[in-house]
């Protein structure tokens, strides 16, 4: 206890912000000592996609500190001189984040950008590499709940940062003394719309999209920042300017009206979907908060509008990139939980397909002649014969190209509904679904994740478990990282990991049903299986 309350007194003292240090000295003063352990007993560390935690004291926090840390600690493994571009969403303190690492950085000797505005995390992706520099921070927590705040890293290539790149800067973040000790800049360049967004925004209308314009496309930036961006982007390719889930439209750090800003959760997409019926869309698009993630739904024959799976939207955009692209070595990727639909449709056309582990940083690093990349998780990026214009998720781009393609198959009769039957029919229907649990302890999923290595399943939802691959092992090649892989009976599959954004146990389905009657009856049955697998997952997991 005394040296936690060592360490709390010390970040105290060097804490710039008075609300971090109210809450902070309440604590100490209470004598709290869970608080004391759960602030000062860990920090935040890199997972999936850079640093991210809730807002508040200590160093297991996201709060000024432990920013000022994170910049100095970058600044100090790049070393003076080199390029460094920020930007920063919406939320409570994304902009403060964002000035700190600045004057930090600056103040080390490093040349920076400092994005204008609230833009989305494509727009920075894009940047680093558009303004050739060395590095890049985007200070955002994507889809999280709004106490949370983070903070993603990239690196010269475009791309956020891998091992052992991300345990270098955390080792250079370990050596920083007391941030009230670093000398701080204020010499760093502004980044305008006409610096930065309007060469994405001509990057991104270049994409593969077709010439069929004819689509009425509602859409909601979720709260986020991606609404002022998204728009541009459809009005600069040729679409007409998509109709507005008004009440999500403005940047709202409190995401008033969901109860998690994310596409995938229940209810979130309520608001777009009611707006889409009163209009008669023939798309709904939403963005996450920072706009990297696409979610989209069409209308249904008997009335409604369904949303696809990223999976779905996933194998749709594969085929079509792969019709829209044409050089020799073309290379698709995606992620080991996603479908393997992918796999299969690059097997038709002869083109070179690759997995990687979770996490777009893995997937836009899957080779040489990368067109097209996705994940389950509604993140796409697209790109042509000259490559990603995004090395990262892109909600943007990828919003552009589903409108190009279904305006494509509107003018042919079509709907995207059709286009995922004819896959069904000539790759089978490949049928996936997600089941996690949030848990307010990790210590939770760490004891399932041993459970299940202890004591391994020998059926699942019915199905027996022909083979097991423990994924911190290493598997096919990949960096090891914490999950369960099971091949079951019948062309089925479960994945089972920690989630590295959140504290979250996800496990990823897929059964594969070949369509030999028709698709409506394969759905069904892929219904049927996926709630079985669902049901006894629940129940093997316990939690
Ligand atoms: O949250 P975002 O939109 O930045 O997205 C980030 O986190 C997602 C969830 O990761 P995990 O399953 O480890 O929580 C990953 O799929 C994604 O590649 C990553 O960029
Ligand atoms: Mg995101």
């Amino acid at each position: 206890m005394s040296d936690l309350v060592r360490r709390a007194e010390e970040w105290l003292a060097q804490d710039p912000d008075p609300e971090t240090r109210a809450e902070l000295q309440e604590i100490l003063d209470s004598g709290d000592a869970a608080e004391l352990q759960d602030r000062f007993g860990a920090k935040l560390e890199f997972g999936t996609a850079g640093l991210r935690g809730e807002l508040g004291a200590g160093p297991n926090r996201m709060n000024r500190v432990t920013v000022m840390r994170a910049a100095a600690g970058l600044a100090r493994r790049l070393g003076a001189g080199k390029h460094v571009v920020i930007g920063y969403d919406a939320r409570h303190n994304s902009d403060v984040f964002a000035r700190d690492s600045a004057a930090v950085l600056n103040g080390a000797g490093l040349r920076v950008s400092l994005m204008a505005h609230h833009w989305p995390t494509p727009v920075l992706a894009f940047a680093v590499r558009h303004l050739d520099a060395d590095a890049g921070v985007m200070v955002t927590a994507s889809h999280n709940p709004p106490r949370d705040n983070g903070y993603k890293v990239y690196w010269g290539d475009g791309a956020q940062i891998v091992p052992p790149l991300d345990e270098e800067i955390s080792a250079a973040i370990d050596a920083v003394g007391r941030v009230d000790g670093l000398p701080l800049g204020d010499e760093w360049e502004t980044l305008s719309d006409a610096a930065i967004v309007e060469p994405y925004l001509a990057a991104v209308s270049a994409l593969p999209l077709g010439d069929a314009r004819d689509l009425r496309v509602v859409y909601t930036p979720m709260h986020g920042v991606g609404g002022e961006v998204l728009l541009r982007a459809f009005t600069t390719a040729g679409f007409e300017s998509p109709s507005v889930a008004e009440a999500q439209f403005e940047p709202d750090p409190d995401f008033p009206t969901v109860a998690f800003p994310n596409p995938e959760e229940p209810g979130a997409m309520d608001l777009a979907l009611q707006m889409a019926e009163k209009v008669g869309a023939d798309l709904v698009i939403a963005n996450d908060p920072d706009a990297d993630r696409c979610a989209v739904g069409v209308p249904i024959p008997d009335g409604g509008f369904r949303m696809l799976t990223g999976d779905e939207v996933g194998g749709l955009l594969g085929e079509y990139i792969i019709n829209h692209t044409s050089s020799p070595d073309r290379l698709v990727a995606a992620s080991i939980v996603s479908s393997s639909l992918l796999g299969k449709i690059a097997r038709a056309y002869g083109v070179r397909h690759a997995e990687t582990l979770t996490g777009f940083k893995w997937i836009v690093k899957a080779g040489d002649g990368l067109v097209y990349g996705y994940e389950e998780a509604l993140g796409y990026s697209i790109g042509s014969d000259q490559g990603l214009p995004v090395r990262d998720k892109d909600g943007i781009g990828a919003a552009l190209t589903v409108a190009g393609m279904a305006a494509q198959a509107k003018r042919e009769g079509r709907t995207l509904l059709d286009l995922l039957d004819y896959q069904a029919g000539k790759y089978g229907l490949h049928a996936t679904a997600q089941l996690s649990f949030r848990v307010a302890d990790l210590s939770l999923i760490v004891d399932a994740m041993e459970r299940l290595r202890s004591d391994p399943p020998r059926t699942l939802g019915g199905r027996t478990v022909l083979s097991t691959d423990d994924l911190s092992m290493g598997a096919d090649g990949l960096p090891p990282t914490d999950g369960l892989r099971y091949r079951l009976d019948g062309d089925a599959r479960v994945i089972i990991r920690p989630s590295g954004t959140e504290p979250k146990l996800k496990c990823y389905l897929e059964v594969v049903i070949p369509v030999t009657t028709d698709t409506s009856t394969a759905r069904a049955q892929a219904v049927h299986d996926l709630s079985s697998l669902k049901s006894d997952l629940s129940m093997t997991l316990g939690l």
